[in-house]
């Protein structure tokens, strides 16, 4: 497959911003909106704790699957939890969920 909207996928300055805020911050559970291929996610995985926790949301799965075996082979596939589902969504359902706990 081939995917030609790379334009769309965080740069590698704003990675290492972000992963400076996560490791500053001591981050261990993040939500990301809007994964695309999953840079940004892939640079969160790695950086929070090998038992965190990242709910990755994003309305298309399949540019999320064209980055999947990049994170699988970083070993960090088991600190994610991919929703597919428009964002707004994906966040009145985490709290309602939250609520009823
Ligand atoms: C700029 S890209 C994200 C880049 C990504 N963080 C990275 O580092 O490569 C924006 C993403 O947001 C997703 N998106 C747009 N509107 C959305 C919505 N309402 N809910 C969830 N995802 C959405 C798009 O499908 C796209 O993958």
């Amino acid at each position: 497959m081939t995917y030609t909207s790379a334009i769309m996928s965080t740069g590698p300055d704003a990675g290492r911003m972000i992963q400076m805020l996560l490791k500053i911050t001591n981050a261990k559970r993040t939500i990301e909106v809007g994964v695309f291929t999953g840079y940004s996610l892939l640079l969160t995985a790695l950086t929070i704790p090998d038992d965190g926790k990242i709910v990755a949301i994003d309305i298309d799965r399949k540019a999320y699957e064209v980055g999947l075996p990049v994170i699988q082979k970083a070993g960090v596939e088991h600190k994610i939890e991919f929703i597919e589902l428009k964002a707004l969504s994906a966040l009145d359902k985490m709290l309602d969920n939250e609520k009823r706990l």
